[in-house]
Order: C-alpha cells, then structure tokens, then sequence
C-alpha cells in the first residue's frame, strides 16, 4: 500500500469508529470464548453447566458477527449511494476509498475466523448429539464406537494409502500437472489480451498491434485447449489405472481372510465395496484431483495477473474469499457424513437384492416375490431419503456460491468504474479484470464443489481401504512341504467356537487320530459338530485350544498351496463356477495357481474315475461346456461328479467327504458313490457318513455328540456297545421301515429291505434325524 494511503487510512478509521467498535467487540467475545473453552475442555462432560455457558457464549459471537456483517454492508452501501468522492477510490483522495477496502477486508476478516470457530463448534455439537442419539454411522469392520479422534486417525490413514498407490503412476501425473499449469497460464493470458485488443481497438486505434494482439489471443486460445485435453487424458489414464490397482489390492485382501470374517460380514456389502465404491474412489478422487489441482493452479496464475492489473481491485475480490472457504468448510463436512450414509444404505439394499436374486427358486417356490420386493423397496426408500437431504443441501450451497461472486463482480464494476472514470485504469484493464476475476470465481467456485465431493469420495474410500488394510485374524500359514507325506490326521484336545457364536463352545476338547490309508466314518446326531471337524482340517477356523495336525505338524505350518493338492473336499453342495467343465475340474491347479496344471489326460482319467466322463462326453461340447453360474445348468448328480473329478485330479492323500451323496437321488447315489469308493481306496478318508453302504465300508465308526468322540469302533462293534450309536440305528429303523412301508416299491424299500438283511439293524442316516 502507498505511503501516502496511511494519513487517509487514520482518517477513514477515526470517523468509522463505530465499525472498529464492533470489530473490538467481536474480537474480545470471541477471545473470551475460546479461553473458556480451553480453560474447560480438560474437564469435558457435554450436557454439563460448563456446556450451557459454551453455547451461550458462542450464541453472542454469531449475534455479534451477524450484526457487525449487517452494519458493514449498510455503511458501505451508504457511502456508496452518497458518492462522495472524498472516500472513494479514484476521486480527489481516492486512497481513502482503499482505506475503507482494506478495514472491511480486516473486519471481514476478523469475522469469518469468528465464524469459523463457530460453526466448527456447532458441527462438533452436532456430532456429539448423533452419537448420544446412537446415530453414529457404524463402519463396515471398526469398533461401533469408534471416537473421533480414531475415525480421523483412519481417515488420514485412507489418504495416505490413496497417495501412495497413486503414487506408482508420478511420472504421469507430474507431466498432467505440468500441463495442467502450463494451460492455467494460457487461460489466464486471454483475459489479459482481450483488455489489450479492446484498448488498442477503442482508444489507441493501433491496426498492426491490434492484429498481433488478436493473433497472440488465438494462440494462448489453442495451447490452453491442447494443454488441458494433455491433463485430462493424462489425468484420466492415471485414474483408471488406479481404479484397477484399488480393485485388485481389494479383491486380494477380500481373498486372503478367514472363512470367520465372511460368517459375520453381509456379503452385499463387501460386494458394494468391490464394485461401487472402488469405482467411486477412483473416478471421485481421480477427477476431483484433476479438477482441484487445475483450479489451484489458475487461482494461483489468475492472482498474479489480477494484482499486476489492479492491486486495488484484487483486494476487493479477496474480501468474499474466507467466506467462501467457511462455506466449503462447513458444506464439506456436512456432505462427507451424508456421502457415507448413503454408501451404507446403498450396500443394504443391494444385500437385499442380492439374497432374493440369488436364491430366486426359493423365493418362487415360497411365493416370496412380493414380501422381497418390499424388503428392497423400503431399503431404496432410505437411501432416497438420504439422497433428498443430499440434493437441498446441495442447492442451498449452489446458491451461495453462485450468488456470492456475482456480489463480488458488483463491488468490483463499483470501484472499477470509478478508477476508470479519475483515469488511474483503461477500460480495457478493467474488462481484462472483470474476465480474470469471473475466472478467479469459476476457480474457487469449482474448488467448493471438488473440496466436498472429494470430501465423498474420501468417505467412500475409507471404507474400501478398511478392507483393503485388513489383516486376516488367523496367522499367516508356514511353508511346509514334506516329501513324504504319508496323510495321518489327528485333532488333539480341540476346544472350538465359531467366530460369529464365541459363547457356544462346538468341540470341547475333541480327540481323533487316523492313520494313513484308514478310512473313518464320523456319525452323530446333527449338530454334534462333525462339519466342524472337517472346517478346521480345511483350516477355515482355528482351535480356540488344542492342535489339528498332518502327520505330526500343525495345519497351519504347511505351504497351503502345496497341502491343497493333497488334502482334497468333496462337500455336500459343490460350488461349480461360471466356466467350462474342464476349467471347472482344474480349478485351483491352473497356470495361475502357480501348479503344473494337469494334463488333458489326467483330466479325463480322473473324470473317468469320478463317473463323469461318459455323460460330459455326451454333451454337444464335451469337456468346453458351460456350466452357469454356480453350475446352474447341471444337475445335481453331475455337479457332484464334476466335484468328485475335481478333487481325484490332484491325486489327494487326505479325503474329507461331507455328506458328499446326502443330496442326491437314489440314481445318482447309486453313481457317485461308486466313485468315492473307487476313491477312497486310493486315500487316507475322513467320511461325514450319511449313506449305510458308506459306514459298512469305513474301517472305523466315530460317533460325534456334543462336540467329543462319544463312541469309536465297528459297525457291529458298535452295535454291542448299545450306546448312542445303536439307539441311532434303532432309531433310523423305526422311521426306515414306516417310511418303507408307506412308498412300497421305491428305492428307499430295496434300500430298506438291504438293511434288514445285513444287521437286522443298520440306519438309513445316522446323522440328520436326531
Ligand atoms: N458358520 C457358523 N457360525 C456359527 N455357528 C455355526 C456355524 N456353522 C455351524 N455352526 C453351529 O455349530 C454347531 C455344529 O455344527 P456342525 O455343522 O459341525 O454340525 P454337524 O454335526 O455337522 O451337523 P449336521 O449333521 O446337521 O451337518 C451347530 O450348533 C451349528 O449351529
């Protein structure tokens, strides 16, 4: 500021005493709040005395600030309306006018940092009352309860991964960001050159600089558009190489965690994550990157040029500025909450829709379609109720970052037009001002819109990076890869809970020992814990105490690569996948698996042993047909068999067979099981016995109740011991032989009538029916 300004500048602040009052007053209100407050916050207690006088005060900054806003405007309007140029910018003491600028920039100031403070104690208030009210939103894996400062502590934690992953692709973000620049620059020279043109057009009449102007305007036009298609394709590459990265690492992290975790976790919600919200993190956070580094960039070029046009002018512009970032401030955190909860809602429904459309033969066979429609209507219903609140907060920041810059263009036109008319700037500068500053605005008005949708796309992002930086509750496995493994399974003393129910203990000090080659039958009453017995040798789960080992070591101390190739499941329901049947059969032992895949040979051997051979051979395609989605285009039977294939191709040491037939029909029992006898041959077998012929041929019978090994020996053995096991038979027999005599003639009979035969005795299924 000129020297010669400061004598006006006393001047203008003695005769406007009454606005420097006002601004002493807010300034000691404001002092006083904050003292209280910090004076206070070690003792903390919300809804205490000590919060009653906070609000109070805090109530006399905003009615302090408010009216001294409201007697600045209408002193400035006053001065203005009087056109005295005695304080105004360009007549006889136009420095006074500058004064008057730079107290109301200094009391703007003064009350947008009370402002600030204000409404960052309100959103503290606000928040504190969510989570009194039990609204907090609940993260996807954190604590309920997670505190704010925690919750800040995760955010930076999402930004810094986001950075560093973004991180791989610099080279091509640096040169984005250069060009970015180098086109903020072009665009701001055209402004300039236009204010040139329409001065060396009106009033120089120059036609050869004139046209050199126009020539150079054209110019800086054509390197702005070529510069900022440079940045956004740049930018755009970067992003979508993000997006992947973001995916991939999610979907590793989603692979790598124990079967516990997808227990107590919705499975719409981690697919939401997958889908939705890694796009979301890398359009947002790529775009609004993008846009808010070219914004910052022209702010930061536009500025220079507007000082060096009219320093005066840049001053006035700068006035609305902290009000402006208040706005965003505020509008940012407001919209983040908002953001987030709309990601939830969104996940809910599409859990919603995931389970009907999943299971829809179910729905269809319960007449169920409307009561899930519902269930799905009522989740859009939230997430449109949340989208409402979304949308007006929305337009209410709209209107005020559209309605505040064109204030600003009035004052400017206002102090301008005066500096025009005493002569101190040509028309042409102020046109060329007028278009910098309309930039200036556009720029801040983009950086409000980036800063709060970057603001959702960090809440967004929050959540996948959770997931992302997981780490799976079960410890990492070791490298075990014996070259002779002989296939002995033991459980020593295993104590278990599933994860998802810690209060209800499922194994309580469970004991067994298989030798290799034997082949084991486990029956027991249904829920007993049999299932649970082969989810730990799969190492789904870990023993809350005791040891599940293979030939003397831990489970979990063997290469798991290496130990599913010799430890092969055959379950109930086999999941077969989107892909062809040979594809189907080496799942798991691929290229991609890091194994040498089978040959076409072994493929076809073991689907010859598996029964599976002849009908897939049948098949228009053979081995290259489709199966479906979860292996919807085959039959229950054939599934089985493409199961049995799969798990006889890695030539497996170790059998777990989990109710393998229990969902078959006489036919394809009759079929599968003739496979799995073949099978179990050949292995060390661990049978969740549900089929008689399957129990005649196990070495050993163990009876599992209430989680230990009740009973252990022969079938007949069993029999003479007339514990549980007899009591299943008998038991088994009663319902076999009513059943048979009411379907007379059916397999069921002949199977019937086969058990009479043998032992007078033996069970249809040992294992469902208690
Ligand atoms: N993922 C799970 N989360 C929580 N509890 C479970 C889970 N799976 C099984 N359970 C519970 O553990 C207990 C033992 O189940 P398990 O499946 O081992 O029994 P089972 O003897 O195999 O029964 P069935 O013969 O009916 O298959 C049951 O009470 C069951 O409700």
């Amino acid at each position: 500021m000129p020297v010669r300004a400061w004598p006006h500048l006393y001047r203008y602040n003695t005769s406007n005493l009454d606005i420097w009052l006002l601004s002493l007053l807010r300034c000691t209100v404001l002092a006083a709040v904050c003292l209280y407050v910090w004076r206070n916050s070690a003792k903390g207690g919300h809804g205490s005395r000590h919060e009653k006088w906070h609000r109070w005060l805090r109530r006399c900054v905003q009615a302090t600030c408010i009216t001294g806003q409201v007697l600045l405007l209408a002193k400035a309007v006053a001065v203005a309306l009087a056109g005295n140029d005695n304080v105004m910018p360009g007549g006889p003491a136009g420095d006074v006018g500058l004064a008057f600028i730079f107290g109301a920039l200094c009391t703007s100031l003064a009350a947008s940092f009370a402002e600030l403070y204000t409404a960052v104690s309100l959103l503290d208030e606000w928040q504190h009352q969510r989570h009194a009210h039990g609204e907090a939103d609940e993260p996807l894996l954190g604590a309920p309860g997670e505190t704010e400062k925690s919750k800040a502590k995760r955010q930076s934690r999402t930004v810094r991964l986001l950075a560093r992953m973004s991180a791989i692709d610099g080279p091509v973000l640096f040169v984005a960001f250069t060009a970015g620049a180098v086109a903020a620059f072009a665009q701001a020279l055209v402004p300039y050159f236009t204010g040139q043109i329409i001065d060396l057009a009106a009033i120089e009449s120059d036609r050869h600089a004139f046209y050199v102007t126009i020539a150079k305007l054209v110019l800086v036009s054509f390197a702005c558009a070529v510069f900022s298609g440079l940045r956004g394709g740049l930018f755009t590459v970067a992003m979508t190489r993000l997006n992947i990265r973001v995916r991939m690492t999610l979907f590793r992290s989603l692979l790598s965690q124990e079967v516990g975790f997808y227990d107590t976790t919705k499975i719409g919600d981690v697919i939401s994550r997958l889908s939705a919200d890694t796009t979301t993190v890398a359009a947002q956070v790529g775009l609004n990157l993008n846009v808010a580094l070219r914004s910052l960039t022209q702010v930061f070029i536009l500025l220079l040029f507007m000082l060096k046009a009219s320093w005066r002018l840049t001053i006035i512009t700068f006035v609305a500025v902290p009000i402006i970032v208040l706005i965003c401030k505020i509008y940012g955190a407001f919209y983040r909450k908002l953001a987030e909860r709309v990601q939830t809602e969104l996940a809910a429904a599409n859990t919603v829709s995931e389970e009907m459309l999943g299971s829809m033969t179910t729905v269809l066979a319960h007449g169920a379609a409307d009561s899930a429609a519902a269930a799905y209507q009522q989740c859009l219903n939230k997430y449109n109720k949340l989208q409402m609140t979304e949308a007006v907060a929305y337009a209410f920041y709209t209107i005020t970052t559209i309605f505040l810059p064109n204030t600003i263009s009035a004052m400017i036109l206002l102090f301008g037009g005066h500096l025009v008319l005493a002569g101190r700037m040509s028309p042409g500068a102020l046109v060329s001002f007028m278009l910098l500053q309309q930039s200036l605005s556009s720029a801040f008005q983009t950086m409000g819109d980036v800063f709060s949708s970057l603001a959702g796309a960090v809440g967004a992002a929050d959540k996948v990076v959770e997931l992302i930086t997981r780490q799976p509750k079960i410890p990492p496995p070791g490298g075990l890869q014996p070259a002779n493994f002989q296939g002995r399974v033991e459980l020593r003393d295993v104590v278990f809970a599933y994860p998802a129910r810690p209060e209800i203990t499922v194994l309580k000090g469970l004991n067994l020992h298989i030798n290799p080659g034997e082949v084991v039958a486990l029956v027991g009453p249904s829920g007993g814990g049999k299932s649970s017995i082969v989810k730990l040798l799969e190492r789904y789960y870990m023993p809350l105490s005791g040891s599940v080992l293979f030939d003397g070591y831990d489970v979990g101390s063997y290469d798991p690569k290496w130990l599913k190739q010799r430890v092969a499941l055959v379950s109930q329901e086999p999941v077969l996948y989107a892909r062809s049947i040979y594809r189907n059969i080496c799942f798991g032992v691929e290229d991609e698996d890091g194994c040498a895949p089978p040959s076409r040979e072994d493929v076809e051997a073991a689907a010859r042993l598996a029964n599976a051979h002849d009908f897939i051979k049948a098949l228009p395609q053979g081995y290259e047909t489709e199966c479906g989605d979860k292996g919807v285009q085959m039959s229950g039977g054939q599934k089985q068999r493409i199961a049995i294939a799969r798990a006889l191709v890695r030539r497996p040491t170790i059998l777990l067979l989990d109710e393998a037939t229990s969902a078959l029909d006489a036919e394809s029992e009759s079929i599968v099981q003739e496979a799995l006898d073949r099978l179990m041959l050949r292995c060390t077998t661990l049978v969740i016995a549900h089929r008689l012929s399957t129990i005649q041929n196990a070495t050993r019978i163990l009876v599992i109740t209430k989680g230990i090994v009740a009973e252990e020996g022969s079938h007949e053995a069993l029999l003479e011991q007339r514990g549980i096991y007899s009591q299943l038979v008998r038991r088994q027999m009663q319902k076999t032989t009513s059943s048979a005599s009411l379907a007379r003639g059916d397999s069921e009979l002949s199977f019937s009538r086969f058990a009479l035969q043998r032992t007078a005795s033996e069970p249809r299924n040992l294992g469902t029916d208690q």
